[in-house]
């Protein structure tokens, strides 16, 4: 089994690459569906109560607490789909990174996906909001949250960098590379384990 990690600071893609994987038919694991989960099971509004959830899970059980749920989960997933290879979203800090590390050996990888802040805030407007002064300050927030978070140590320590400056479809096709997918539209006459159609952007 491969069981591929991406990581990255907010708008930088990682939802993007998800459903990427989730188009190839790689089965995609979110790790903020255990705290979603769990606000469920206390009684509470996952929308309201899910960064502190977060915090008191990892206070009860441990910094790994989020990564040591996930685990069988990926397994779960694997196993249902009978699937080579599981995405998981949604790594944040370097405890989680051991955690999975020690779980899944070499058969894990992280992905560490990059975007500028300026491109960042630019495609999260474009997902909603618009740019003003307050939504770049709560991006900047949000950076700093997860960087505090060990999100920037964790993405030091990436096996596999992705450079998403360009364009969706580039970003896209070097999504499948890494995963060692074909593209949708290829499948009939490559076959899904067939990476060689992929290039570089
Ligand atoms: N190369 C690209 N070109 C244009 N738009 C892009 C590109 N990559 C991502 N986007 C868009 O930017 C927005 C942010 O990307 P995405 O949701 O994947 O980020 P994320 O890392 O999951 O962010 P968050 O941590 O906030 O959930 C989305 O609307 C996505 O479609």
């Amino acid at each position: 089994m491969n069981v591929i990690g991406t990581v990255g600071l907010p708008g930088s893609g990682k939802g993007e690459a998800a459903n990427v994987a989730e188009a190839a038919g790689v089965p995609v694991v979110v790790m903020g569906d255990v705290i979603r989960e769990e606000c469920r099971a206390r009684g509470l509004d996952p929308a309201e109560h899910h960064g502190r959830m977060a915090g008191l899970l990892r206070e009860e059980e441990g910094d790994d607490a989020i990564a040591a749920r996930t685990i069988p989960r990926i397994r779960e997933a694997a196993d249902d789909a009978e699937a080579e290879t599981v995405l998981v979203d949604g790594l944040r800090s370097t405890v989680e990174l051991e955690a999975f590390r020690e779980a899944f050996g070499d058969e894990f990888t992280l992905v560490a996906i990059h975007a500028p802040f300026e491109l960042r805030a630019e495609r999260l407007g474009e997902r909603g909001r618009d740019d003003s002064d307050s939504d770049l300050e709560a991006l900047r927030e949000r950076d700093e949250r997860e960087i505090d978070l060990g999100l920037g140590e964790t993405l030091e320590r990436a096996d596999v960098e992705i450079d998403n400056t360009g364009t969706l479809e580039a970003f896209r096709e070097r999504v499948r590379e890494v995963l060692g997918v074909a593209a949708e539209s290829d499948l009939h006459t490559t076959g899904p384990a067939d990476a060689q159609g992929g290039e570089s952007p």
